[in-house]
Parts: structure tokens; C-alpha cells; sequence
């Protein structure tokens, strides 16, 4: 395993090559940042905030080369029309949000500024259009961020103090949206997408997919995803491909489920009737906390009911390997249509 070329211990590569290829494109900008990012963990935040905050970082590294003219991926214009619901966390994160903004608005102004910036002007200009315009942040209140923004003014010099602190705030603003955007559309890859839903399912990984952040939740979902593992004639590595579970009629809107885990559930060798019904409080409860909306999709409006929807429990006994005494399931691969995870049997 190869390490960074500076000797930082949170990045590691498979070959030279790699490591040269990822520091030319973030990890030197990333690198001496990622220490301050870990040490959120001394506030008290959990590994999830770790990663969401990196996400966030790879994004503005990123953003950086789309400003200054080079490849990129994604464009931060699609990113940005994202739904953010800035105004419906809870204040727990809305504070959590602000001290990773914080942290995050000092990564631009101290590592991404480019050092061909020779005045104000450019200063000034390069700061305001690093994110795109908001109207949202007219709305956003930032708490005790004085002491913060004179910090940040000393930092960035050569700018008056009154200019800077103005240009600052309304970027750690936008930084701030910019988290909530994440937090709303970002997706997870859960390791059953590899291994099958019979093992214990860990997040291993997160990204922004712009397109995918378009499509709606259903609890009884007509499409589901894999990421890629290896690069393809059609595909590289770390793409999400979305798949029908079902045929779609024309003009269906096609929805995956936003709580994939909820297959966990499942991973009885019987499918448990009462539990599933059991189950949609607990799934409301959680599209509520995390994403802000009442589901009322036709699963839920049936099981409000007691009753059971038929299609989604032929989706998930579809899942269950068809070989006798064989108790596992099948997950998506490119070469056949799917793979059983315990015996491998091909469909
Ligand atoms: C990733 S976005 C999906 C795209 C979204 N419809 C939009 O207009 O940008 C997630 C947000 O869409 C809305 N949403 C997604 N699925 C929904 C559903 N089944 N019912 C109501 N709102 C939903 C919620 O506001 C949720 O926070």
C-alpha cells in the first residue's frame, strides 16, 4: 500500500501512479486540511460528520477546477439546484452544519484561492463567484460567527476588514447550503449491493450524483442501483447504474427507495408479514427526520391500512434465490442479469 508523498496517514493508494494521479487533482490542495477535519472528533462529532464533511471538501476541490477552466466531472451549477431544506434541521445539526462550514469556508480561502490573485478586485471576484448565488442566503442566520469572521479577515489579507468580513460571511453561507444540499442528495453505497443483503450491511462510501439527486422516493420502489466497481466500455468505476426492478409502463415515474437499509428487514429466511407492516411507522418517521416529507406511496397508503402491497412483496421474494435450500439472495451484476450472493447462481 502506498501513503501520501507528505506523510499524512488518511489517504492510501494501490500503486505510485495513483497516488501522483489523485495529488495532482485534490490531495494537495486536501492535505493539510484533512488534520482539521479529523479533529472534529475532539468537538464531540461522530465519524458521519467526518465523511460528509470530506464529501463536502472533495466537492470544492473540485469546484476549483471547474472555476479555473480545467476537467471536470460535475458541474457545481447542477449540484446547486438540489433541494437543500437549509430551514427544517434541527438546531442540534444546524449548529453541527455552521461549525463544519466554518472549517470548510477557511479550507477555500486559504487553499484554494489561487496565488495568481494579485488585488482586491480579483480577490473579491474570485470569493463571491467560487459558489453560485442563492437566494436562500438572504434567510440564513449565522450565529456567533464575529469572532470567526475577524479570524478569517486576518487570514486573508490584503483585503479592509469591512469588505472581507462581507464577502466571508456570505460565503460561509453558501458553504453552509452547500452541506444541507449534501445531506438531502447525496447517496450511500452499502456493501449489500456487493455482498448480498445476508451479510451485515456497512456504509463503505459516499458521493453526488446530480442526475440521481432528481429522482423521488418510493417505499415500493420500481428501480434500484449498484455502483461499479471496475471500469467498463460503458462505465468507471465509482458511476451509480440505476436498474428496473419491474417492467415500467410508459410515462411511470421511476423512484428507488431512500432508505435501502430497509432491506435488512428481510434478511430472515421468511419474509415476516407482521413485521413489514410494522415497519411503516418506524420508515415515515425516519423520511420525515432525514429528508422532511410524508411518504404517502402507494405502499404506505395500503399498509396504513393493514393491508399488504403486492407488488412490493413480489419485489422482494424476486430477491430470494430460487435454488432449493439455498437461502441467498440475488444482487445485480454486469454480466448476467443477477447473481446469487451465497451459491452464485446466475439468473
Ligand atoms: C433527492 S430530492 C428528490 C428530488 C426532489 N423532488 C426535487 O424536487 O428536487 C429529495 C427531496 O424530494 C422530496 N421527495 C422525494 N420523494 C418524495 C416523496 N415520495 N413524496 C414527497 N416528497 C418527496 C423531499 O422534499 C426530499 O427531501
Amino acid at each position: 500500500m502506498i501513503g501520501c508523498q507528505q506523510g499524512c496517514l488518511h489517504v492510501f493508494y494501490c500503486s505510485n501512479k495513483c497516488e501522483q494521479q489523485h495529488w495532482d487533482k485534490f490531495h494537495q490542495y486536501e492535505c493539510p486540511f484533512l488534520d482539521k477535519i479529523f479533529a472534529l472528533q475532539d468537538f464531540g462529532f461522530n465519524d458521519e460528520v467526518i465523511n460528509y464533511a470530506r464529501l463536502v471538501m472533495r466537492m470544492l476541490t473540485h469546484r476549483l477546477q471547474e472555476v479555473l477552466g480545467m476537467p471536470y466531472d460535475v458541474s457545481m451549477e447542477d449540484i446547486w439546484i438540489g433541494r437543500s431544506h437549509f430551514d427544517k434541521f434541527a438546531m442540534e445539526k444546524k449548529n453541527e452544519f455552521e461549525t463544519v462550514a466554518k472549517i470548510l469556508t477557511e479550507y477555500i480561502l486559504t487553499r484554494l484561492i489561487p496565488h495568481s490573485i494579485k488585488d482586491n478586485h480579483e480577490f473579491i471576484d474570485f470569493v463571491q463567484s467560487f459558489l453560485p448565488d442563492s437566494i436562500d442566503v438572504e434567510k440564513i442566520e449565522i450565529n456567533d460567527s464575529d469572532l470567526w469572521l475577524t479570524e478569517m479577515t486576518h487570514l486573508c489579507l490584503p483585503l479592509d476588514d469591512a469588505a472581507m468580513m462581507e464577502v466571508t460571511k456570505c460565503l460561509l453561507i453558501k458553504v453552509y447550503i452547500l452541506i444541507c444540499i449534501e445531506e438531502i442528495n447525496a447517496l450511500f453505497h452499502i456493501t449489500f449491493a456487493l455482498e448480498g443483503y445476508s451479510q451485515p450491511p456497512q456504509t463503505y462510501a459516499m458521493g453526488m450524483y446530480p442526475s440521481a439527486a432528481f429522482v423521488n422516493h418510493s417505499c415500493s420502489p420500481n428501480l434500484a442501483r449498484f455502483p461499479v466497481q471496475e471500469d467498463t466500455d460503458n462505465f468507471r468505476v465509482g458511476d451509480v447504474v440505476f436498474f428496473a426492478t419491474r417492467f415500467l409502463k410508459k410515462g411511470e415515474e421511476v423512484c428507488y427507495s431512500y432508505l435501502e437499509r430497509e432491506y435488512e428487514l428481510y434478511t430472515k429466511e421468511q419474509v415476516d408479514v407482521d413485521e413489514i407492516v410494522k415497519s411503516q411507522a418506524k420508515r415515515k418517521q425516519r423520511l420525515k427526520d432525514e429528508f422532511f416529507f410524508d411518504c404517502d406511496c402507494a405502499r404506505c397508503f395500503k399498509e396504513s391500512r393493514g393491508d399488504l402491497d403486492t407488488s412490493y412483496m413480489a419485489l422482494v421474494k424476486e430477491l430470494k434465490c430460487t435454488k432449493s435450500e439455498c437461502k441467498g439472495w440475488f444482487i445485480p451484476s454486469f454480466e448476467k442479469h443477477m447473481r446469487c450472493e451465497a451459491c452464485r447462481m446466475s439468473l
